[in-house]
């Protein structure tokens, strides 16, 4: 008896986690896209994987369910080409796709709105504007010299390691570089963290208070949770959220540093400054601290992330590392010569930079998009307004279906006329509005760095085995390994 009641039991209670499953799944209007189960009815698996392994697990969900996943109730996945354009360009016809709410994480959400987590896009174009005159090309020329300094004291401090005869840590020089460029690009303050060799206490935000964002946009799926941790602040989090404030504070103090000592130096600060003072514009310090903060965190680690994944597959293949040297070398005569306005158009090595930024892209969460009102097509497929959807450029660039064999490093797939690769699907300065607005400084920074490096050094890796994708976690941005090479200076 008790087996039948066992089994009666059993059946009635299979039969409503079935009506709740089909419920759930088609609550979206989602129903007919593929992907696992749980991720129709749960942002569980979504808000797990942001926290260790989002993009390698939507590379996974991809390469099972095809170019179009569900990965959350009400979001989906995409990584053509077409689905770039769809999502992020400008369409004739079609309202701005709105960034979504993974960006309420961001520093400064709770004070004031910034260029980088501002949802709307009509205040986001203001802000745009506001900051535009500090990345033209005439203000990147203004601040070539700027550039070259840092650059040029990251090559003396790394020739010291080849007189020494030790090995160095490229993963970290670059990270310290990046760090003191992006700062006195964007406040005009000096941070010397090339010369200490290690990263300014200022810096221990970009890696943990980064990461502590990353956690929030996973919790946040859940607003009970997200209430409760506010309320509550346990360990990790309450460290997490002190490290948030204290960075906002530097912020603040930093822009106020600044405003009280006008200079002509063309740091981002100056020139938004002065540029808006003609128009008449006033901005609260808060404000400007907010922007100054995406600045800094947007400049850093996404171009010390492109030049050691570019440095570490350069150096484990003689050939890719032969054909850059002969490049470099035999455009320029003497390390004088290289400079911010000569780098360029060197194609091999914008192909190298080009390759690494594919194979690891180095902006690599979701950027989270809503359908606007009464729905819109994206790759031909008509979503109900408020989907949440994104390209996802890990995915994309790494996919197969874009690129022939896409996990080998191959620089020579960006110069051939006639290729079968769909570049476009990898798309690692974004696209439209909201594409980053420091990709021409970005460029300029990894493109000099890595001429200057492979002109003055014979560079060698020192661990031959080193798989670089495996060893950098995500962790909102990538946390990368060390990358230690000998650096032979050339006589
Ligand atoms: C290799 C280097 C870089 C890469 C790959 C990169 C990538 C990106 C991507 C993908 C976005 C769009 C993010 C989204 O939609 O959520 C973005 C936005 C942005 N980036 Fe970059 N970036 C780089 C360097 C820089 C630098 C050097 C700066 C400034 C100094 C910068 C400042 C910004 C800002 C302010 C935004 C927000 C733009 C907006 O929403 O209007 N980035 N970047």
């Amino acid at each position: 008896m008790s087996f039948y009641l066992t089994l009666a039991v059993l059946a009635v209670l299979g039969y409503f986690i079935n009506k709740y499953i089909t419920t759930e799944r088609q609550k979206h209007g989602l129903e007919h896209f593929p992907g696992p189960t749980l991720c129709a009815i749960s942002h569980i698996p979504y808000s797990f994987h942001f926290l260790f392994d989002h993009p390698k697990w939507i590379e996974g969900l991809h390469k099972k369910y095809g170019p179009i996943v569900r990965i959350a109730p009400n979001e989906l996945s995409f990584i053509s080409p077409r689905s770039w354009r769809d999502i992020y360009g400008y369409r004739k016809d079609h309202l701005v796709f709105r960034k979504g709410q993974n960006y309420d994480a961001a520093a400064f959400t709770a004070q004031t709105r910034s260029i980088v987590n501002e949802q709307d896009p009509a205040e986001h174009a203001k802000m745009r504007k506001m900051l535009a005159p500090a990345f033209s090309d005439r203000s990147l020329r203004l601040q070539w010299p700027l550039i070259d300094e840092t650059v040029n004291t990251l090559i003396s401090e790394l020739a010291k390691f080849s007189t020494d005869g030790k090995p160095a840590n490229l993963s970290l020089y670059y990270s310290l570089a990046t760090f003191d460029l992006s700062v006195s690009l964007a406040l005009g303050e000096e941070t010397h963290s090339i010369e200490a060799g290690k990263p300014h206490p200022w810096a221990d935000f970009f890696q943990n208070g980064v990461e502590a964002m990353g956690q929030a946009v996973a919790i946040r799926r859940f607003p009970w949770l997200s209430k409760l941790v506010i309320a509550l602040k346990p360990p990790p989090m309450g460290g997490l959220i002190k490290q948030l404030r204290k960075h906002e504070a530097t912020c603040i103090e930093m822009v106020k540093k600044r405003q009280s000592n006008p200079s002509p130096r063309p740091d981002v600060l100056g020139l938004v400054l002065s540029a808006n003072e003609n128009e008449g514009n006033t901005f609260s310090t808060s404000f400007m601290a907010a922007q100054l903060s995406d600045v800094i965190i947007a400049g850093t680690e996404t171009t010390a992330l492109t030049l050691s994944t570019a440095t570490h597959f350069v150096t484990h293949d003689a050939e890719i590392l032969r054909t850059l040297r002969e490049e470099i070398r035999g455009r320029f005569k003497s390390y004088d010569e290289i400079s911010p306005g000569t780098v360029a158009d060197l194609p091999y090595l914008n192909a190298v930079i080009n390759e690494a930024m594919r194979i690891m892209a180095p902006v690599p969460w979701p950027p989270g998009r809503v359908v606007p009102m009464q729905g819109d097509n994206v790759e031909g497929y008509h979503l109900p307004e408020g989907t949440w959807v994104s390209t996802n450029p890990y995915a994309a660039a790494r996919s197969p279906v874009n690129f022939t064999s896409p996990t080998r490093f191959r620089p020579e797939r960006w110069l051939e006329r006639d290729g079968t690769d769909n570049l476009d699907a990898s798309q690692p300065f974004g696209l439209g509005p909201r594409a980053c607005i420091g990709k021409s400084l970005g460029l300029t920074e990894v493109r000099l760095i890595l001429a200057k490096l492979h002109f003055k050094f014979d560079v060698e890796a020192v661990d031959k085995e080193l798989d670089w994708i495996a060893r950098t976690k995500y962790r909102l941005l990538w946390k990368k390994p060390g990358l230690w090479v000998r650096l032979n200076e050339r006589t």
